[in-house]
């Protein structure tokens, strides 16, 4: 095919994935395996979650070990909590929620902001807890860590803003209006690919309209979570108000207590589809109130009248973010055949120029990814790919040299849609390009998925531009930028890739309900 033999010079020197070593990308192993230094060491938890305000280890004494997934260095430990821990955090949150659920908004909203603002004067020490547990590089981690303040400010603003409605009844005499209520006490669960920012986005909304929270941190990457709730008690946010609790073999049986006890009235899950399913019909025995972020399989698709070069930059920001870790990330790169060429050529060229190393490494770009598991399943789609005839660009294997769970950033050409990444989530760095030909078939492949988180699309038509934007089956699209992420944007799947909007406007919706009252005898007549 033309996009084969045709491989531009970058593709070219890039040759066969085994014997290839890009002279231009570059890898680094830390010189210092030596633990970090915060500024501030008190916000680093060790054996402790936060509960009612003050920090407890398990009932049972029993911690876990977290590490490093750079080094694969222990970090430190924290508590195992059981469904018994777990229900103790639930009541506090329950007591809690009485009289917070009464504060006015402008009251929340400056707790909001006191948090907001602890989180900025700390983020250098944030950013490098997250770099340690997580491994992305320290320039990401301090851009996360902004992102995650930001739901807090933003919904410090929301706050005091929060209104119901008068509607117009069709009964003579009778007025009808709406109450926004807290829905009481929630149970958040976020995944480690952002330590910060899924916790900030659901605690802002939450604690905006009055709900008090049992935050389960991610078992990959507690110690952020339990900065963040340390941060919250400088605040002065009061006890009970926001919980963090730690589990990693236990994680199922905490689940099952925060979907299952009738305390809790709403579950908001950002993680994969498999687990959100699981909480779901957990959740069902008690009809709670859910949101669901779920995993995604975005398409990315540059059509001939794109800009190219805009394409690229685009396509290396969303393919590549957190070394491919994110929901939201380019899983199929689809490219109309007449620049397919060119784009392979300059997306290749570009990801030659990544550094991988330590995030805590000067000039490093990409980090490890989070776990052995992460490695094998990108390692199954490369070889899948390759088996099944694809051209491995650029990449394609793990370094070693570097710890057990880096892996180069790779391109893959001639993708077909029977290769295992074209329906599932890859997570990881490796681009496979897609060669299409018309509008109609990349829409249609596009949306041959079971999930529908976000979509991205370059072209300059703008009738084409607003076509393809409707007839994608994905929650958010971008159209000519391959980054979407914004407090103030919705954010949210359709399919199985969930339900709920967070950030934006939308986001206080998700954790309140409308009351409604209706009152009778209201006559227009005045009396005489
Ligand atoms: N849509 C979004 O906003 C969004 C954002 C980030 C990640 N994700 C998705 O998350 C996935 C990656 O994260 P992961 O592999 O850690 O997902 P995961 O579903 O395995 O885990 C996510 C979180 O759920 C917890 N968990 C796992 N099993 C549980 C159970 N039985 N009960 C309660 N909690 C449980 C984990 O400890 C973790 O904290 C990807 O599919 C990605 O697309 C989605
Ligand atoms: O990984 C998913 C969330 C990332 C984002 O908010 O952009």
């Amino acid at each position: 095919m033309l996009f084969q033999k045709a491989l531009t010079s970058a593709a070219r020197i890039a040759t066969r994935s085994h014997q290839f070593r890009s002279p231009l990308t570059s890898f680094s192993r830390l010189s210092s395996t030596m633990a970090p230094k915060l500024r501030d060491p008190s916000l680093f938890k060790q054996n402790v979650c936060y509960v009612n305000g003050e920090w407890i280890p398990a009932k049972s004494g029993k911690t876990f070990e977290v590490h490093d997934p750079a080094t694969e260095q222990l970090i430190g430990t924290c508590p195992e909590f059981t469904a018994e821990d777990t229900r103790l955090a639930i009541s506090h949150a329950e007591t809690a929620f009485e009289s917070f659920r009464h504060k006015t908004g402008r009251e929340r909203s400056k707790l909001l902001r006191k948090w907001y603002d602890l989180v900025v004067e700390n983020a250098d020490d944030l950013a490098t807890l997250i770099t340690w547990e997580n491994g992305k590089p320290t320039a990401d981690a301090k851009g996360e860590v902004t992102y995650a303040a930001n739901f807090f400010e933003w919904f410090s603003e929301e706050a005091p803003r929060i209104y119901g409605d008068t509607i117009p009844s069709s009964i003579p005499g009778n007025r009808v209006i709406t109450i926004k209520e807290p829905v009481g006490v929630c149970g958040l669960i976020t995944p480690w690919n952002f330590p910060a920012a899924m916790i900030t986005r659901k605690i802002g909304p939450a604690l905006a309209v009055g709900c008090s929270v049992v935050v389960k941190a991610p078992g990959e990457t507690p110690f952020t979570p339990l900065a963040l709730a340390e941060l919250a008690h400088r605040a002065g946010v009061p006890p009970g108000v926001v919980n963090v609790v730690t589990a990693s073999e236990n994680t199922p049986e905490v689940g099952k207590e925060l979907t299952t006890n009738p305390t809790v009235r709403k579950i908001s899950f950002t993680g994969s589809t498999p687990v959100g399913k699981l909480l779901m019909k957990q959740c069902s025995t008690t009809l709670k109130k859910l949101s669901l972020e779920l995993g995604g399989n975005a398409p990315f698709i540059v059509f001939d009248d794109a800009d190219v070069d805009l394409a690229v930059a685009g396509a290396i920001a969303s393919k590549f973010r957190s070394s491919g870790q994110t929901c939201v990330c380019a899983n199929r790169i689809f490219v109309q055949r007449g620049v397919y060429d060119e784009f392979a050529s300059k997306f290749a060229a570009k990801v030659k120029e990544f550094k991988v190393g330590n995030g805590f490494e000067n000039g490093t770009t990409h980090g490890p990814l989070i776990h052995h598991k992460a490695i094998s399943k990108v390692e199954e789609h490369v070889r899948d790919a390759e088996k099944k005839g694809a051209m491995v660009l650029l990449g394609g294997n793990k370094l070693p040299d570097l710890g057990p769970n880096f892996y180069e950033p790779t391109v893959i050409s001639g993708m077909k849609v029977d290769m295992a990444m074209a329906s599932e989530e890859t997570f990881g760095p490796v681009a496979g390009l897609f060669p299409f030909d018309t509008e109609e078939e990349v829409v249609r492949i596009a949306n041959n998925t079971t999930v529908g988180l976000a979509g991205y699309f370059f072209s300059r038509d703008l009738e084409r531009v607003h076509r393809v934007a409707e007839h994608l089956e994905v929650g958010m699209v971008g159209v000519n930028t391959g980054l979407i992420s914004d407090p103030a944007s919705p954010f949210g799947g359709v399919k199985e890739s969930g339900f709920g909007r967070e950030g934006s406007l939308y986001g206080i919706g998700e954790y309140q309900v409308t009351k409604m009252v209706t009152y009778g005898g209201m006559g227009k007549k005045l009396q005489s």
